[in-house]
């Protein structure tokens, strides 16, 4: 099995690559963002055993997300040994093609976008003279600690965000000013800015 990694403007080179390695029947697993089962059928040789997926950076915590396309041409044996490489250090997840790069954006292009919550919160912290090494340990196991709840709990994001909010409290003057300020609308834009909408 082996992993075909470049970026989009390396893609020539990653199916140059893809080529050599199918003429020894290796098993290719594709991490080329926007290259789908159909671009990988015009480009390798027939037969070719392949499956697309998003990685993301957590993966190297062994906290990751894999999203991996539905279609793909790898044996039930060869899916076996995939998902025991993946597993144990990502949530994978099979979503068909239509979806890969929309949810490998929430999932791969966005640990940037958490890094610039956790820097912009860790800045925050230090403005408000907390050191910075531990203004980042603090807000790091914030994020991750709510990530978690949310995961246990099967709450919706929502009522977490009640369930801190107390009348009249501290927290909603926080809530309020990232509204006023378009928090919410700014994250959501980050998807179609990706996929060029
Ligand atoms: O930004 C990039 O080109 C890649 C695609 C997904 C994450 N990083």
């Amino acid at each position: 099995m082996f992993a075909v990694a470049a970026g989009v403007d390396d893609a020539n080179r990653g199916t140059g690559c893809c080529q050599a390695l199918a003429a020894s029947e290796t098993t290719v697993i594709s991490i080329v963002w926007g290259w789908d089962y159909e671009s990988y059928e015009k480009a390798l040789a027939p037969g070719t055993h392949h499956l697309s997926i998003v990685p993301n950076t957590p993966i190297a915590a062994g906290k990751g997300v894999v999203v991996a396309e539905n279609t793909h041409s790898l044996t039930d044996e060869e899916i076996v040994n995939f998902h025991s490489l993946f597993d144990p250090i990502a949530l994978v997840e099979f979503l068909d093609t239509s979806m890969l790069y929309q949810a490998g954006t929430v999932t791969s292009c966005a640990p940037a976008y958490a890094a610039m919550f956790i820097e912009a919160l860790s800045d925050a912290a230090v403005k408000h003279g907390i050191p910075r090494a531990a203004a980042d340990r603090l807000v790091s196991a914030m994020v991750e600690g709510t990530g978690a709840l949310q995961v246990e709990t099967g709450k919706i994001p929502a009522a977490m965000k009640d369930a801190v909010c107390s009348p009249g409290g501290a927290t909603i003057r926080g809530v309020e000013a990232l509204e006023l300020r378009g928090f919410r609308g700014d994250v959501m834009s980050t998807v179609d800015a990706v996929m060029g909408d």
